[in-house]
Formats: structure tokens, sequence, C-alpha cells
């Protein structure tokens, strides 16, 4: 038998697997299934989740583990901010480490405990990085230029200007008033760019930001092989070093920045320098749930036998609390 965590930064929600666990890990093609399977609302466990987060064991430094990201759809990803987060958490409670790194897939990055947001709201702070702008980073025909930088993209959209950062997975952020976040364009570029399209081939996670003030951002995610989730760690992140990038009067590189999402609130900063961008991402590693299941099962993607209990703590009711206590938000009229 095996125990699997469900977990969640931010309201985005996983399943987390330490295949360290299992007499064998799982091939890829089972990992993928057992991600479709068990993510889905009505197939799935605990009404689904949003993806699956792989522990493996690492042999790299100071690294304690890696982590694999794999989207609800199948797919995998680089890189999962509020997923680092509860990873890191596991980790260290397993290890009884509070600062480490963890093995991504394209860099360890160093993470560490923080102190909790509230009773019972655990926290962490991960790296968010490498970060990068230009084409090797996105396999996207020329939008006319090296880079995507608070642009007008017609084919996307009238009347916006969009950013294209990878951190490293791809994200594409645009600023906008209370009446385009909350019409349909999110949702439709969304799954239009996850669509075969001759801008992103491997798609993008698209992010529209309001400007709430000096410092703080609302942001809402459609996402790579999810759709929309309560929020998007990685999203945010990128969404911050573009609000650094593009509106220097009101954000700020090297202060901490509040960024409200539908699933709650993390803190970010923008570390910039000659050499690189790095981002770091703090906010909740939230544990709901342990599911036990049988091996074999997990192996053939099948969670109908599988067990959940309710984790020891009341972290979820604390967590809702915690966003329960957050400051009601209003988006500042900003001169585009
Ligand atoms: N959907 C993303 C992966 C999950 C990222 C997100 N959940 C986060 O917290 O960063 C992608 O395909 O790039």
């Amino acid at each position: 038998m095996v125990v699997l965590h469900k977990v969640h930064g931010s309201q985005n929600r996983f399943f987390l697997l330490d295949q360290t666990t299992l007499e064998q890990p799982l091939t890829d093609p089972e990992l993928v299934a057992l991600a479709q399977q068990m993510t889905h609302p009505k197939t799935g466990l605990l009404n689904g989740a949003d993806g699956i987060l792989v522990v493996n064991a690492s042999n790299h430094d100071n690294v304690l583990g890696q982590m694999r990201v794999i989207n609800a759809d199948g797919s995998e990803a680089s890189m999962c901010g509020n997923g680092l987060r509860t990873v890191s958490r596991y980790l260290a409670e397993k290890y009884h480490s509070n600062q480490f790194k963890v093995e991504t897939l394209t860099a360890d990055l160093q993470v560490s405990r923080q102190s909790d947001l509230a009773t019972d709201v655990p926290a962490f702070s991960v790296e968010i990085s490498p970060v990068r702008f230009n084409q090797t980073a996105f396999p996207f025909d020329h939008l006319g230029g090296e880079t995507l930088i608070d642009a007008p993209v017609r084919a996307f959209a009238d009347g916006l200007t969009f950013t294209a950062i990878a951190v490293p997975n791809p994200h594409l952020i645009s600023f906008v008033d209370t009446t385009t976040m909350n019409g349909p364009l999110l949702g439709d570029l969304g799954a239009r760019l996850n669509r075969p399209n001759r801008y992103f081939p491997d798609g993008v996670n698209v992010s529209f930001a309001q400007i709430l003030g000096p410092d703080q951002l609302f942001v809402r995610t459609f996402e790579r092989g999810v759709g929309f989730t309560n929020a998007c760690g990685t999203g945010m992140s990128a969404t911050s070093l573009a609000f650094a990038m593009t509106h220097p009067q009101l954000g700020h590189f090297g202060r901490q920045m509040t960024i409200y999402n539908p699933g709650g609130m993390v803190k970010t900063v923008v570390h910039h320098s000659k050499a690189r961008d790095t981002i770091e991402l703090i906010g909740n590693a939230t544990e709901t749930h342990l599911i036990t299941v049988d091996d074999a099962q997990l192996h053939q993607a099948n969670v109908t036998e599988a067990t959940a209990t309710v984790a020891t703590t009341h972290e979820e009711a604390a967590y809702e609390a915690f966003v329960a206590g957050l400051p009601s938000v209003s988006a500042i009229a900003v001169k585009e």
C-alpha cells in the first residue's frame, strides 16, 4: 500500500506521490494515465485536482528530492510554483530540514520554511527560475522581435499589450481593467493558445492582472494543461516580474509584492541583476487529505478502491479562515 497526499498552494490543488515509497516507480505512461484519471472531477478522488506532483530521489548535492509536475491533461510541465511549496513542506517534514534545494526539470531550486501565515497555515518560500524572455524559451514564430515585452498583439486581442516570460514554463501576461478581467477574453485566449497555433506550439499559461496599488496585484490564470485554476504560482511570479518591468513606478524590484488570486494570496519578491532575474514566491503549503491505495492499482491508474482520510490537522479550515481574513481589494485605475 502507498500513501498519497492531497495538498494545495493558494487552493491550486495537487495529489503528491512520493515514488521512493513504492516497490517500483511508475513508468512515464503510467504517470500520465494516473494524472488523467485521478485529477478528473468525476473519475478521480476528492473532486479531482489540477495535477499530480511526483517526488523522486535526487543525487544532487544539498537536494532532498526531485519534483516532476504532470498537469491534469497528462502533459508534463517544467515547473510549478504552488506545487513546489507543498513538495518543499513534504520533504522538510520527511527529512527534518527547513532549508534545502529541490531538483526540478531545469534547475535545483532553493526552498525554505517561513513563519506560518496564520495558525495551522504553514508557509514556504521557493525560488522560481531560470527566467527567460527570448525565442529559445518560446518556440513561437516571431511576433516581430526577439522578445515580447509590453507589446500589442492584434492576433491575441485588440487594445491590450502582452509580455511573454518563461520561468521556465511559458507565461503570457497582460495588465487589464476590471471589465476585461471579468469578461470571456481570458478563457477564450487561453483555450485558443493551448490548441495548435503558430505562436505557442507547446501551449502557454495565460494570466490577466489588475493593479491594486503599489506592489499589489490581482492575478487570474488560464493554465496550460488544466484550464482555470484558483492560482498559478509561476503565473503570479512571472506577472510580478512583468509588473516591475512595465510599471516601474508601481511595481518595484527587490520589494515584497502582495499578489491576490481567486484562491487567496501569496507574496513575491523579484530579484533583478545584470546576470539574471529570479523570483521568490512565498505562500501556504497546505495538506488536506491522506490517500491510501494499493501499489499495483496505482500502476493501473485505478483509484476506485483508494481510501481517503482528512489529514489530521484542520488545515483546510485554517486556510479558509486565513482567506476570509484577507482585506477586500479593488483595482486602481491605471493609465495603460
Ligand atoms: N500548468 C503549468 C504547470 C503548473 C503551474 C502552476 N500550477 C504553478 O503553480 O506554477 C504548465 O503547464 O506550465
